[in-house]
């Protein structure tokens, strides 16, 4: 059986940097891992991990806009759907990875995921080879920075996620720049995620966990959001402080309410300062993908075998 994680979100989520740092971690683990390029924008010299395929090989970005005098975007379009209609020089590449981990690192586009048929094409493909695939969706935890940014993080997650019908795990990356709140009894997010056992209610306690420190460090003088419950309501309710148009009150509390109601849009935490993080990322995606099945049965380490029940 092979394994691919695609890893996805918007420019600069950090797909790439978390990219090597699970292939790194899973050498590290004494299990193969192969670093799949598929962003034909790649700097080659940003590579501190060479991919052992790479997009590039078959058409870059660079060679699109100067030979086709494409734009960015439209060359990037260009690059995919020349990909799709080449998948056999893909499948040659992906040969025999037998028993190992892809992690194809995507390009930042967001219209690659929400607007073109590419992904679902690309996955439909290596389902057919025989690859068990999961997708990862970065947004970088700036975004919390504001409400308005993190809506149309979370909106443009859901967006993708529904374009695609395989397992889909959402992460925060850069937590590192998320400070805890000293003062926060829980002893912040992922402190507070070891000890819940409650694996329904671990997505939204983080997710309102999340929330809290987006809250704490940037509106403390306002205390009604310091512990809003649940988790999004003091964008709509009681928010005079900003100055968003009041007719947009119905439509933002609906986009709440949706979010609310989408159990599936939750994040998992991604410090790459510390690699108990990582590894409890990772836990999540070998899970996810049943990885290994057939030998030893990897789950997310601080949770209960009992706590899985639920969702199977
Ligand atoms: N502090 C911090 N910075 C990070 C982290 N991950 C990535 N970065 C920085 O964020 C920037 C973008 O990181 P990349 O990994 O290139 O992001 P990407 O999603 O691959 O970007 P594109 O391929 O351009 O869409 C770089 O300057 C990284 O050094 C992280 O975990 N913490
Ligand atoms: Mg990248």
């Amino acid at each position: 059986m092979r394994y691919a994680v695609l890893v996805t979100g918007p420019a600069g989520a950090g797909k790439s940097t978390f990219s090597k740092s699970f292939i790194t971690h899973l050498a590290a683990s004494k299990r193969t891992g192969h670093l799949v390029n598929l962003d034909p924008a790649a700097d080659p010299s940003s590579f501190e991990y060479e991919p052992t395929i790479d997009i590039r090989d078959l058409i870059s970005l660079e060679d699109v806009m100067t030979e086709l005098e494409y734009g960015p975007n439209g060359g990037m379009v260009y690059c995919f759907e020349y990909l799709l209609q080449n998948m056999d020089w893909l499948e040659e590449e992906l040969g025999g990875y037998e028993d190992d981990y892809l992690i194809i690192d995507c390009p930042g586009q967001i219209e690659l995921y929400t607007h073109h048929p590419f992904i679902p094409t690309l996955v439909q493909h290596l389902t057919r080879m025989d690859i068990r695939v999961c997708a990862t969706y970065l947004i970088e935890s700036q975004f919390m920075e504001d409400k308005y940014k993190f809506f149309s993080g979370v909106l443009s997650a859901m967006s993708a996620m529904v374009n695609l019908e395989i397992p889909w795990i959402n992460i925060m990356s850069k937590m590192d720049l998320v400070t805890a709140n000293p003062d926060d009894p829980s002893g912040g997010a992922r402190n507070g995620l070891r000890k819940k056992k409650d694996v329904a209610s671990l997505a939204s306690r983080l997710f309102s966990a999340l929330w809290r420190f987006a809250f704490q460090r940037h509106s403390s003088p306002h205390s009604s959001y310091l512990d809003p419950d649940p988790l999004l309501i003091a964008t709509t309710r009681g928010d005079k402080s900003n100055d968003s148009n009041p007719r947009f009150h119905a439509l933002n509390q609906a986009i709440v309410q949706l979010i609310e109601d989408h159990p599936l849009v939750s994040f998992l935490p991604l410090d790459l300062t510390d690699t108990d993080s990582l590894e409890y990322v990772v836990s999540h995606i070998d899970y996810t993908m049943q990885y290994g099945e057939n030998e030893e049965p990897k789950e997310p380490h601080d949770l209960d075998e009992g706590d899985f029940q639920d969702l199977e």
